[in-house]
């Protein structure tokens, strides 16, 4: 089988993020950060329902408890899809008004992770070491587990739920902290792959079912397959837009890897090479799959 890159969702996202697969609904759920929308597409049907959030909104994720959790400006806030209305569970840098929710996933325990950064004046250009790295655990209790982060991005954790892999993204690496997943608590952080030449930014992430990272390379035009134990790199596969943002494996028995995009910051000149920037991605025929994503706990 070879390697196929489709785009599937042909939409103008400012900063398509986060995808989610979803089980229940065998939709992908996504958002457009700073077009401040969360998206539920369905690819058997086709089908796209989108939710309108006031601020910038970094990440949806299912609740076990049915609807969504969502990471929304300053605030974790809970989305109920039908009446598209969101409270607030708990708010976060109440000291930094400029900051705001970036990607956040939820741990093999049902505990969310989320990370935050300051706005951006330009992709890329922001004031630096103003974000955090925060969890929620089930009872709303929130957990501050490093500050002085740029742009915090992905984040996934190893099969064994022994290791918690994490992106700054301004940092130009991925790097792990052990975790137990009993307190949720991290430690020994320490760097496992640099980019190279070409490969841009690291944005989002996701580990894959043989505990190797499939990293969204933001201005590198490519998603890169990382060994995170041996600290090289596996595979790239390059897609016909440059800002790609981040990914997940979704489908039939979570073979194919979806992949978001961006086109804030591009030119007229940059939008008419690459019209498709801003869409979602299906890449198959990868040989590789994905697991299922955790629903929040709480
Ligand atoms: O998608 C994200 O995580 C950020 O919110 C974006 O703004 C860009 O990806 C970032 O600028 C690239 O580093
Ligand atoms: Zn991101």
């Amino acid at each position: 089988m070879s390697v196929k890159v489709e785009c599937v969702v042909k939409d103008r996202c400012e900063i398509g993020e986060g995808p989610v697969w979803e089980e229940k609904k065998q939709s992908l759920l996504f958002v457009d950060i700073s077009g401040k929308k969360i998206h539920s597409w369905n690819p058997a049907t086709n089908q796209k329902d989108t939710v309108i959030t006031e601020k910038f909104v970094g990440f949806a994720v299912p609740r076990q408890s049915g609807c969504y959790l969502i990471g929304e400006g300053r605030r974790f806030g809970a989305l109920d899809w039908e009446s598209k209305s969101i409270s607030t569970i708990a708010l976060i840098d109440e000291d930094k008004p400029n900051n705001r929710f970036n990607d956040g996933k939820v741990d093999p325990a049902g505990r969310l992770f989320a990370g935050t950064m300051a706005m951006e004046e330009r992709p890329a250009v922001l004031e630096l070491k103003q974000g955090s790295l925060f969890s929620l655990n089930k009872d709303h209790s929130v957990v501050k587990h490093f500050d002085q982060v740029d742009l915090s991005n992905g984040l996934d954790w190893s099969l064994d739920h022994k290791t918690f892999y994490y992106i700054d993204s301004l940092t130009y690496s991925v790097e792990a902290f052990n975790y137990d997943i009993n307190s949720g608590s991290i430690s020994n952080r320490r760097m496992v792959y640099k980019m190279e030449e070409g490969e841009g930014i690291p944005d989002g992430m996701c580990i894959d079912a043989d505990d190797r990272l499939w990293v969204a390379c933001y201005n590198g035009g490519r998603v890169i397959c990382v060994d995170p134990q041996k600290g090289v790199r596996l595979r790239t596969v390059k897609l016909p837009v440059d800002k790609i943002t981040s990914c997940c494996f979704g489908g039939k028995e979570y073979s194919d890897l979806y992949v978001t995009s961006a086109c804030m910051g591009m030119s007229e000149a940059e939008m008419a090479k690459q019209p498709q920037a801003g869409s979602v991605f299906k890449i198959t025929g990868l040989g590789a799959k994905g697991i299922p994503s955790n629903p929040f706990c709480g």
